[in-house]
């Protein structure tokens, strides 16, 4: 991997946190994002752990290897979630994974939970997802939050497929990806979008129509 290519991603990575962190998306330092640096062998930048993700120091991210450990010596931890941008990169064709604790993906999170999955239908945000036809279906799953992250991650990878570009889980967060940064940060911004405007009209209407 050139150190050109390190660089550019981090600064990549660097500028999507500086812009969702100014949406107030990185509560209580929770969240963490990714980008991938190289497919063979997958490297790639990870959030370090516990950090105040509203502020940007030379200690952001730390480049990991295929099996979430760091590549070189380091005293930084990368994300206790790691494991998750790992499968996400494993089973998908990202370059990048963002992960968010919202109000908005929290209450949808539970409230949906038994369904097991949220479904958006006749919004035109869901075209961000490439989904073009009038009657075309967004499909966000919904999986419990084990405490155990390798647990986490099996339930994560269960619901990856093609026709999925995020998992919600539940009353935690959203894991959120697409094939650049720019993809990946423009699924987040459509999902919140969906999860905001549905609980603003579950509000107005009382729940019904
Ligand atoms: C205090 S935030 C909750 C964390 O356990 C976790 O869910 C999270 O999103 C951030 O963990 P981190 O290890 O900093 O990447
Ligand atoms: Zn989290």
């Amino acid at each position: 991997m050139k150190t050109i290519d390190l660089k550019a991603r981090w600064q990549e990575l660097a500028d999507v946190k500086d812009v969702l962190g100014a949406r107030g998306w990185f509560p209580g330092t929770s969240g963490n994002l990714s980008i991938k640096v190289s497919d063979d062998p997958l490297e790639f930048l990870v959030t370090a752990s516990g950090k105040d993700k509203y502020k940007r120091t030379d200690e952001d991210f730390v480049l990991v290897n295929r099996h979430s450990k760091p590549v070189e010596d380091t005293q930084l931890k990368p994300s206790a979630e790691t494991l998750l941008h790992q499968k996400v990169y494993e089973l998908t064709d990202a370059g990048c994974s963002l992960h968010v604790h919202t109000v908005s993906n929290n209450v949808i999170s539970e409230l949906y939970a038994n369904k097991g999955e949220v479904t958006f239908q006749g919004q035109e945000l869901i075209k961000a997802f490439n989904l073009w036809e009038e009657d075309a279906v967004l499909r966000v799953p919904i999986i419990e939050n084990p405490a155990h992250i390798p647990d986490l991650a099996n339930l994560l990878a269960e619901k990856i497929d093609d026709n999925v570009f995020g998992v919600l889980i539940r009353n935690h967060g959203i894991t959120v990806w697409g094939r650049n940064a720019f993809e990946a940060k423009k699924h987040l911004e459509a999902f919140e979008f969906l999860f905001e405007s549905h609980l603003a009209f579950r509000i107005h209407t009382q729940g019904g129509r």
